[in-house]
């Protein structure tokens, strides 16, 4: 499989290549040249089989010849090695038409591990290939962060440089990152929020000279093998519910568009998903994308789902790049565009096509904690405030199809939040123990790139 920028100049990578490359060098992000084909006996095929095996078949196409079936194997069944359900990401039926999809059983209690965990392993192969060294800038809301230092912490090759918006992360998740004291790992809250942290990781890259020095790799879902590893969820639910046979919809908790995005590639790819749901809370740029083509930011809210106060969503551009006709120039006209205007009108045509698969919801703090409190109620679940903005969404939707809710975070990880919504205070898996025990190491800088480029280059190893 080849990866083509969705800006259109960056050179054509394998997959080893776009994985390595994190963002593409014009700017753009890396996609696969064309979606691979599954049939609907390939679909049933998939009937059965363990989450490791789901992922092998769904990520080989993507895959190519990077690495071996053996080698791909190997490293997912080492990646969900770690997971505290067997299933990996189990289903849970809430009612006749509802279902929860739990991702949140890796190590650091979050969607990430899914993607992270294999993703680790996959930088470990890549640059074990070549003696290679790499410098990993991420920005995070809070989850992406603390996976990413999990999978990351004490692997050769890596230097990890990870922001994170001061005070606007949950302390669990906050803690989660800073506490990991592996020499490779450096934490920076930055004063701002996760759209500064997220603009200055992008800035790193745009400077070329910089982004050469240090041989810059992303584990945002920038990077394309995030979201192939993401895909696979979709196929292991939806067959579990009886695809290729009946149509599934999801709802998706989004903010920075790569997990529903991960359900678009599966819709493409031919899994036969009915709608899927992009549930926002107040920071509701991408329903109103959606549903009147108004891509404009506003301020950043702070709320309970916190890992969702985004506004500009990177993964967009992807799908921008999709409904646009795929044309390299199109979209980065587009995208230079926004980031002048930081406004956007999404064109008559994208939003004809985007209807067609997409529904949308901005979720106030209110019907969230509805949602919370009827899953605990009714159901006898504690979902978090993240899974309890897709589940009001997934509630609000029309028809029969059975809608499967991504929930995305264990509730122990923002307890007071689960608390004050259904008066159940959600414990934290023991495997999180410890955790207000341990030493914290992070520093505080301004969200500046001069500032954040001289901390990275005081730390860093530069390319030989
Ligand atoms: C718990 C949780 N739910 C939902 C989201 C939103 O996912 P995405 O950014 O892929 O849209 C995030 C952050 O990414 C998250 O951490
Ligand atoms: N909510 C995320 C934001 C970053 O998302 P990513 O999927 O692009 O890594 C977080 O928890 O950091």
């Amino acid at each position: 499989m080849r990866y083509i920028s969705t800006r259109g100049t960056a050179p054509i990578l394998d997959f080893q290549g776009a994985t390595l490359a994190g963002l593409a060098s014009d700017g753009g992000l890396y996609v696969p040249e064309d979606w691979p084909s599954f049939s609907p006996a390939d679909i049933a095929a998939l009937a059965g089989l363990s989450y490791v095996e789901t992922a092998v078949r769904v990520c080989a196409p993507f895959v190519g010849d990077s690495l071996t079936e053996a080698e791909l194997r190997d490293i997912l069944t080492r990646a969900y090695a770690g997971f505290s359900h067997v299933a990996v990401a189990p289903l849970v039926q809430l009612d006749e038409r509802h279902w929860l999809l739990e991702l949140f059983h890796g190590p650091t209690l979050a969607f990430k591990d899914v993607a992270m965990q294999a993703l680790g392993r996959l930088f470990e192969t890549f640059l074990g290939r070549s003696g290679g060294h790499v410098t990993i800038i991420g920005a995070t809301s809070g989850d992406t962060g603390s996976a990413a230092i999990d999978a990351l912490a004490g692997r050769d090759g890596v230097e990890v440089f990870m922001l994170h918006p001061q005070g606007r992360v949950s302390e669990v998740q906050r803690r989660q990152m800073t506490t990991v004291l592996a020499p490779n790992i450096h934490n920076i809250a930055i004063h701002g929020n996760f759209d500064d942290a997220q603009a200055l990781v992008k800035a790193m890259f745009n400077d070329a000279a910089f982004a050469s020095r240090f041989a810059l790799s992303a584990v945002n879902s920038i990077n394309w093998a995030r979201l192939m590893l993401q895909i696979v969820y979709y196929f292991y639910a939806a067959v579990r519910l009886g695809a290729p046979d009946r149509r599934v919809s999801f709802s998706v908790p989004t903010g920075n568009f790569g997990d529903v995005f991960a359900g678009y590639a599966a819709r493409a790819m031919g899994l036969p998903i009915d709608r899927l749901i992009v549930a926002t809370n107040q920071n509701d740029i991408l329903h109103r994308a959606l549903s009147l083509g108004d891509y404009s930011t506003g301020s950043v809210t702070p709320t309970d789902a916190p890992s969702m106060d985004i506004q500009v969503s990177s993964n967009f551009e992807r799908l921008l790049f999709d409904l646009g006709g795929r044309d390299g120039a199109v979209t980065a006209a587009e995208m230079r565009g926004f980031e002048s205007a930081r406004a956007m009108a999404i064109p008559a045509d994208q939003r004809t096509a985007a209807a067609a698969i997409f529904d949308s919801a901005a979720v106030n703090a209110a019907d969230m904690r509805a949602a919370i409190r009827w899953a605990q109620d009714s159901c006898g679940e504690t979902i978090d405030p993240h899974t309890g903005i897709a589940l009001a969404a997934a509630r609000a939707s029309g028809g029969t199809t059975p809608v499967v809710t991504l929930a995305t975070a264990h509730p122990g990880k923002f307890g007071d939040a689960v608390e004050r919504a259904s008066g159940v205070r959600p414990q934290l898996p023991l495997r999180a123990s410890g955790l207000f025990d341990r030493e914290e190491r992070y520093v505080v800088l301004p969200a500046d790139l001069a500032a954040i480029e001289a901390h990275i280059a005081a730390h860093a190893r530069p390319v030989a």
